[in-house]
C-alpha cells in the first residue's frame, strides 16, 4: 500500500498491476469476490485500473454513503460501452444512458408510469394468474424431484412479458388460446342484443362473464401501451420516439427478469439449507392464511418474517453484486482522496451486505431473525444494504420486484413441503454461484415438493 500511494498520495490505494492489463489478472471468475478479497487488504475505496481505465471499488456503507448520497449527482453518470452502445441502442435505454436531460426523463417515465404502486397493483392479476399455473405445475410433478430453477425463471418471463407486451411469447399456446376464445365468442348469438327483456339468459349462459374476460386480456394495458400513449399525448413535456420505447422495453427484459428470477431461487436454496428457518416460514405463512387455498397480496403485509426472509437472501446474495457501474462527471473529493472526472465506480453490494463492522460476527450466516428488530431497509436510504442502489441511479422496479418475489416465495411454502432429493443434497444446497453480471446458483435447483392439500 506503501509503495502505490507513494507516488501521489492523494489517490486511492491499489494494489499493483501489471502493464497494459493493469489489474485485470486480479479478477477472478466471481469478481465480486475477488474484489473482496482485495478490499480487506486495501481498504474500503480502492482504486484499480481494467487496462488503461481507472475503475474505484467502494466496498464499505460508510463509503458508498459518500458516493451514492453525498456526490450522488457527480457519479450518477453511466460509463461508455460498447456493448450498451450495440445492444441498448446506443444507450438510449435508462439503466446505461448518460447522466443528463435525456435519462431524467426516461426515468421519469418508469417511475411514474410504469412501476407507479398504481402500476405495480394493476398487475396483480397478471400475478395470480401466472403464480396458479406454476402451482399447478408443481402439484403435477406428484412428488418427484423438479427443476425449481427453471420453473421460477419461466414463471418470471412470463410475467415480464405479460406486464410489457400484453402476452406471453414462451412455449405455452396461451396467445392462440385467447384468439380461438375470441373467434368463437365472435360467432356465439347473443339474444339479448336481438331482445333487450331476455338480456338475463345471456348472463345465465355465462355469455357476459366471457365477453368481459376476452375484452380483458385482449387489452391488458401493458407497458407498451403505456409508452404509445405518452408517445401519442406528448403527455411528459417531451418527445418519446421509437427507440426509446424499445430500449424502455429492453431494460425492462434485461433488467427485470434475470434479477427476479435469481433472488427467487437463492431464497429457496437458502431455506432449504437452513430448515429451522423453513418451517418458521411455513408456520407464519399457515398460520395468517390458515383455511384459505392461496395467499393473496393483502396477506402479505402480515407476514413479516417472509419480508425478513428476502432482506436476508438479498443482503447475503445480491442479483447484481456489483449494482451497474458508475461513473464521475467532475473532480471530487472523497475522503482524503482526489478522485477525477471520468473515474468509473463499482459499488460491492456483496460486499457490503457481509461487512462484519455492520452485520456483526455472523455477518456470513443467513440469518432472517437479525431484520425483525433492524430499521435497515432496501430502498436507498440505509447504505448497509444496496441490493437495488442508491440515490439518482437507483433501481426504479423495486416494488414490482419484491411484490413478486413476496408472493411467490409464500404461495409456495403454503401450498407445499420442500425437500432436496438425496442424491443431490451436496450439489444443491452448496452456495456455489454461477459467473456472469447478475450471479445465481451454479447448478439449478432440483427439490421434491408435497402438496399439503
Ligand atoms: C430483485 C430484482 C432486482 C434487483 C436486485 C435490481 C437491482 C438493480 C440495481 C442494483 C440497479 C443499479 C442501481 C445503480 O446503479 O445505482 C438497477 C437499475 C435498474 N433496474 Fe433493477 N433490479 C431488480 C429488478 C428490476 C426490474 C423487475 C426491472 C424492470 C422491470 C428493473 C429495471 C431497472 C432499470 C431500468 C434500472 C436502471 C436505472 C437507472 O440507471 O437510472 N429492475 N436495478
Amino acid at each position: 500500500i506503501k509503495h502505490k500511494r507513494g507516488k501521489n498520495s492523494n489517490t486511492p490505494p491499489s494494489p499493483p498491476g501489471l502493464p497494459l492489463i493493469g489489474n485485470l489478472h486480479q479478477l477472478g471468475r466471481h469478481t465480486h469476490r475477488s474484489l473482496c478479497s482485495l478490499s480487506h487488504r486495501y481498504g474500503p475505496l480502492m482504486l484499480l485500473h481494467f487496462g488503461r481505465v481507472p475503475v474505484l471499488i467502494v466496498s464499505s456503507a460508510e463509503v458508498a454513503r459518500d458516493v451514492l448520497k453525498t456526490h450522488d449527482r457527480v457519479f450518477a453518470s453511466r460509463p461508455r460501452s460498447k456493448i450498451f452502445e450495440k445492444l441498448l441502442y446506443d444507450r438510449h435505454d435508462v439503466a446505461s444512458a448518460p447522466y443528463g436531460e435525456y435519462w431524467r426523463q426516461m426515468k421519469s417515465v418508469c417511475v411514474l408510469h410504469l412501476f407507479s404502486n398504481k402500476m405495480v397493483r394493476s398487475f396483480r392479476e397478471v400475478r395470480e394468474e401466472e403464480i396458479s399455473l406454476m402451482m399447478e405445475k408443481i402439484r403435477r410433478s406428484s412428488s418427484l424431484p423438479v427443476n425449481l430453477s427453471k420453473i421460477l425463471m419461466s414463471l418470471t418471463n412470463d410475467v415480464i412479458c405479460r406486464v410489457a407486451l400484453g402476452r406471453k411469447y414462451g412455449g405455452e399456446t396461451d396467445f392462440q388460446e385467447l384468439m380461438e376464445r375470441l373467434s368463437k365468442l365472435l360467432g356465439t348469438f347473443s339474444i339479448g342484443s336481438y331482445v333487450p327483456w331476455l338480456s338475463w339468459v345471456d348472463w345465465i349462459h355465462g355469455l357476459d362473464g366471457q365477453l368481459d374476460k376476452t375484452a380483458n386480456d385482449l387489452d391488458e394495458n401493458d407497458f407498451v401501451d403505456v409508452l404509445l400513449a405518452i408517445q401519442r399525448e406528448k403527455s411528459v413535456g417531451f418527445e418519446i420516439d421509437r427507440v426509446s420505447v424499445k430500449a424502455i422495453v429492453l431494460n425492462v427484459f434485461v433488467g427485470g427478469t434475470e434479477t427476479s428470477y435469481t433472488l427467487m431461487e437463492w431464497a429457496m436454496t437458502e431455506l432449504l439449507r437452513h430448515p429451522k428457518c423453513m418451517n418458521r416460514l411455513q408456520e407464519e405463512v399457515r398460520k395468517i392464511c390458515k383455511g384459505k387455498s392461496s395467499v393473496s397480496e393483502e396477506d402479505i403485509q402480515e407476514l413479516k418474517y417472509l419480508k425478513a426472509v428476502i432482506k436476508e437472501t438479498m443482503r447475503l446474495h445480491p442479483p447484481l453484486p456489483l449494482m451497474i457501474p458508475h461513473d464521475s462527471t467532475q473532480d471530487v473529493r472523497l475522503g482524503d482522496y482526489h478522485i477525477p472526472a471520468g473515474t468509473q465506480v463499482l459499488m460491492n453490494a456483496w460486499a457490503i451486505g457481509r461487512e462484519a463492522a455492520t452485520w456483526g460476527p455472523d455477518a456470513e450466516n443467513f440469518r432472517p431473525e437479525r431484520h425483525l428488530d433492524l430499521s435497515v431497509d432496501y430502498q436507498g436510504q440505509s447504505f448497509e444494504l444496496i441490493p437495488f442502489g442508491a440515490g439518482r441511479r437507483i433501481c426504479p422496479a423495486i416494488s414490482f420486484a419484491v411484490v413478486l418475489n413476496e408472493i411467490v416465495l409464500a404461495n409456495l411454502l403454503h401450498r407445499f413441503d420442500w425437500r432436496l432429493p438425496a442424491e443431490s443434497i451436496e450439489n444443491q444446497t452448496g452456495i456455489a454461484e454461477s459467473t456472469g453480471t447478475s450471479v445465481h446458483c451454479k447448478f439449478p435447483l432440483y427439490v421434491i415438493a408435497s402438496s399439503t392439500t
